[in-house]
Formats: structure tokens, C-alpha cells, sequence
């Protein structure tokens, strides 16, 4: 399909939807004219001036096939209201963590074709994480399309669906705890006397250079932070204060909570 003839409509237009209308625009995946947002009040539409905004059930009424990305906290009241509007040429992709491919089928016409996918914030800087799974209506056109337009926005796997919980712990919630982590390094170095706009830019990029490595090198990142380690020298000091205090620990207990609240959140 021509770029030109795709319509990607948001039914919530928060803060995800636009990183990924962001990561869209600027890889000219799709003409902002073509893009479509609503929001329960105009009051969260500043965002997205230059964009088309209105009201949910429009943004899937639009005269041309579509592609409504659904996200809001309230995925049942918002499907029970486009779902007169959902017809075969749409494809509902929800990014709504925690709701099910179950869920989404069955709150929609049975023949709709439904795609999940748990996306996160780095799409508006192109360099995303993302899964999806497919729901039992949509098929290989459906896929490699959306794939195509997520790609845009970073890197974008087809998973089972029972890995996109885990995708949530691991990836969606755990680009806060990356900043959490930069927080913390540009802090020590200001403890140090370093200035704070500097310690934070060179956080970001120790960041930045460290992940290049893990993903062009394809090492264990145990081998690569055992390349950092002299003997007797700096980093084994540091690394021995974080073990003591269990930084390797409270991550994983951190994923893991993240990814239990997802499958609770399926629940609620
Ligand atoms: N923020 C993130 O990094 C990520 C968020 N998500 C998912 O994206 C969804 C939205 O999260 P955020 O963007 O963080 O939240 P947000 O609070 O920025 O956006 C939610 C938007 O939904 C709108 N909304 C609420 N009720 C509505 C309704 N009845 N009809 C239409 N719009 C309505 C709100 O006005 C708001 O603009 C959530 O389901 C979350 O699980 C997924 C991956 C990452
Ligand atoms: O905090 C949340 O629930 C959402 C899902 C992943 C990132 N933000």
C-alpha cells in the first residue's frame, strides 16, 4: 500500500501515540495529513498541533482504510464505542499494556482484525523497541505492514503473545529505569564537583556508546564489562559497591514486578 493511501488513526493521543507519530513523521512513513487523532477534551490536543484531532468514533470513520492504533487507560469503554464504526478494511492495533489479544476480540466485531503490540518511548527518536503478536483475523499483509511502519520507529519483533508482558517489564517500563540509572551516574559526578549539564550529557552518551557495543559487537555484556575492569584498577571498586548493593537484584526484581503488574492489569 502507497504511503499516501494509509491512514493511521489514534483513538487517545497521550504521550506514546505521539512518540510514535513522531518516529512515523520523520521517517516519512506516513503524510501527517493521512494521521488522525482523538482525545476525550481538546485540552490534551496541544500536543499535536499541525495534526489532525478529533473525536474517537471519527477517527475510525475516516472514508479511507485505516489503521487505528488504540491507547488509552480505558480499552473496554473506548472499543464499545468505535466498534459500530470497525469494518474489514481496519486494522486495530492496541498498545495498551496488559489487555489481551482475547480481550480485544472480543470487545470488537469477531471478524476484526486485531494486532498487539507493546511499543516504547525511544520511537520518537527512531530508536524503539518494540513486539507484536496477531490477533486470530489478522494475517501476513496485516503484519508486514505494520512491521513495516514500526520498523520506522526501531527495532520491531513478531513474539508470542506471552512474551509481550515480559516485552513491558523488560523494555516498555524499562526505559525509566535507564534513566534512573543516567539520573544516578550524572549525580555521583556532580558529587564529585563535576557540573551537572556536563555529568548528564556524558552519562547519556556512556549510555549510548555502551548499548552500540552490546548490539554491534553481539557479546555477553558480562564480557564486555569484564573488558572495562583493570585489575586492581577503578571499576572493579565501582562494581563492588554496586554488588553490595544488589543493583543486579533489584533490576531483575524490578522486571519482574513490572511484568506481573502487566498480566494483573489484564485482570482489572
Ligand atoms: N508511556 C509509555 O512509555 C508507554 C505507554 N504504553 C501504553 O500507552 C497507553 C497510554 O500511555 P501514555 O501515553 O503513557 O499515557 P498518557 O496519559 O500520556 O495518554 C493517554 C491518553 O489517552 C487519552 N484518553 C483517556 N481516556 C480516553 C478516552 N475515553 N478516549 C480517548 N482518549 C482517551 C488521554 O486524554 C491521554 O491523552 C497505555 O495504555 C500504556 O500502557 C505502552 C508502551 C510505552
Ligand atoms: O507504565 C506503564 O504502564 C506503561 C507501559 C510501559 C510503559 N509505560
Amino acid at each position: 500500500m502507497e504511503s499516501s493511501e494509509l491512514w493511521v488513526g489514534f483513538v487517545g493521543a497521550g504521550r506514546m501515540a505521539g512518540g510514535l507519530v513522531r518516529g512515523l513523521l520523520q521517517a516519512g512513513k506516513v503524510p501527517a495529513s493521512n494521521i488522525l487523532a482523538s482525545a476525550p477534551s481538546d485540552k490534551n490536543l496541544d500536543a499535536w498541533s499541525g495534526l489532525r484531532t478529533t473525536l474517537n468514533l471519527e477517527v475510525v470513520q475516516q472514508e479511507h482504510p485505516g489503521l487505528p492504533g488504540h491507547q488509552t487507560p480505558h480499552p473496554a469503554a473506548v472499543l464499545e464505542e468505535i466498534r459500530p464504526a470497525v469494518d474489514s478494511h481496519h486494522i486495530v492495533v492496541s498498545l495498551v499494556a496488559g489487555v489481551t489479544i482475547q480481550t480485544l476480540q472480543r470487545l470488537l466485531p469477531p471478524w476484526t482484525k486485531v494486532l498487539r503490540i507493546m511499543p516504547n518511548l525511544p520511537c520518537v527518536v527512531q530508536a524503539g523497541a518494540m513486539v507484536f503478536s496477531r490477533g486470530s483475523n489478522a494475517g501476513d499483509d496485516e503484519a508486514a505492514l505494520l512491521k513495516s511502519l514500526l520498523s520506522s520507529c526501531g527495532l520491531c519483533e513478531e513474539v508470542p503473545e506471552s512474551y509481550i508482558d515480559i516485552h513491558t517489564g523488560l523494555s516498555g517500563s524499562g526505559v525509566a529505569y535507564v534513566y534512573l540509572f543516567a539520573e544516578a551516574l550524572a549525580e555521583g559526578a556532580v558529587k564529585m564537583g563535576m557540573p551537572g549539564a556536563l555529568a548528564s550529557r556524558i552519562a547519556a552518551q556512556t549510555l549510548l556508546g555502551a548499548a552500540k557495543m552490546l548490539l554491534e559487537t553481539g557479546e555477553h555484556p558480562a564480557k564486555l564489562r569484564g573488558d572495562v575492569c583493570t585489575p586492581g584498577g577503578t571499576t572493579i571498586y565501582a562494581l563492588h559497591q554496586l554488588e553490595k548493593g544488589a543493583l543486579r537484584a533489584t533490576v531483575m526484581d524490578a522486571v519482574e514486578a513490572a511484568t506481573n503488574r502487566a498480566c494483573d492489569m489484564a485482570k482489572d
